[in-house]
């Protein structure tokens, strides 16, 4: 048996004239968490309703758990769950009655409806808010019900259309402990995300998509290597960043750097030597003129 999850070749995907996807190539390995990236507009969304059969290909093949997403369509809906960025919670209902519906919707029966929603509800710290109208809820209580309900009849393959997107820092990180469990428990994970520092705290790899096509792909230390070894930055008084060089991570690259820089920013006060992050990994990938490093 294949130890791969989800398998794309030459995947296109166009909407009238606009090519959207052109040609993308990805695997996900069982098991790990994979995120994408990509500048607004980049097709993320399209491609994960592509991979969940919510939006048909125009050319490529899919395979997804195994199946081929066009000849057996009903096994891999069989294989995935999907949080979208609009999931269809009821706001009028409270969280215990949601994930109630959803169970029975999905074929369980009232005693066992009964039991996953208690289990969820405690798995996602909602016991005391379960019985509280939907509409009471903050953001990262409302993000955690998504994510429950997805959940309700547990599949090995999860798709997350930017399951963090407007939380707080601390909803997010509850959020991010709920995917590492999840991927602890041997659940496939593929997420979109526009927050690089998610992408760099959950992801075993990594796609940036640009243009239609996949920049760059690969663990998140390979991809910081990419770019450069080291980042000297200059900071003002009020320790604004006022210029960013990647170099090579030598002392010859370090003070050729500054040698270039000399007189040209007077304005710098501060300076430090950096590790690369994955804000520096997707500018490189995606912005039209790159910076070499030196
Ligand atoms: N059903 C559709 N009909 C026409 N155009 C569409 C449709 N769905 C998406 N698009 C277009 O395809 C492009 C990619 O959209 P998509 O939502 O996949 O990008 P994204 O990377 O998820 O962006 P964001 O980060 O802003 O959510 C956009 O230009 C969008 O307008």
């Amino acid at each position: 048996m294949s130890s791969l999850a989800i398998e794309v070749v030459g995947l296109r995907k166009a909407f009238g004239q606009q090519v959207v996807l052109d040609g993308i190539d990805l695997s996900v390995q069982k098991g790990t968490v994979f995120a994408l990236l990509g500048p607004n507009g980049a097709g993320k969304t399209t491609l994960i309703h592509i991979l969940s059969t919510l939006v048909a290909p125009d050319a490529g093949t899919v395979k997804v758990g195994g199946y081929d997403l066009t000849a057996q369509k009903s096994k891999v809906k069989q294989s995935i769950s999907l949080t979208g960025q609009y999931a269809a919670v009821d706001e009028m209902l409270t969280a215990e009655e949601n994930l109630r519906m959803i169970g029975r919707l999905s074929g369980l029966t009232a005693a066992e409806s009964r039991a996953r929603a208690d289990e969820l509800l405690q798995a996602f710290d909602l016991t005391a808010a379960a019985r509280k109208y939907v509409k009471t809820y903050s953001g990262g209580m409302r993000r955690r019900l998504d994510l429950a309900i997805s959940l309700v009849v547990s599949r090995p393959i999860l798709f997350l259309d930017e399951p963090t997107t407007g939380l707080d820092t601390n909803s997010r990180r509850t959020l991010w402990d709920i995917i590492t469990q999840l991927k602890e428990q041997g659940m496939t994970i593929f997420l979109t995300t526009q927050y690089l520092e998610e992408a760099d705290q959950l992801a075993d790899r990594i796609a940036v998509i640009h243009k239609g096509k996949v920049a760059a792909s690969g663990t998140v230390k390979e991809l910081k290597s990419r770019v450069s070894e080291e980042v000297i930055e200059l900071r003002n008084d009020k320790d604004e960043l006022i210029r960013s060089i990647p170099t090579c991570g030598s002392i010859q690259g370090v003070m050729r750097a500054l040698g270039e820089l000399a007189g040209t920013v007077p304005d710098a006060t501060k300076i430090s030597i950096r590790r690369p992050s994955m804000d520096d990994v997707f500018l490189e990938l995606t912005s039209e003129d790159k910076k070499e490093a030196v």
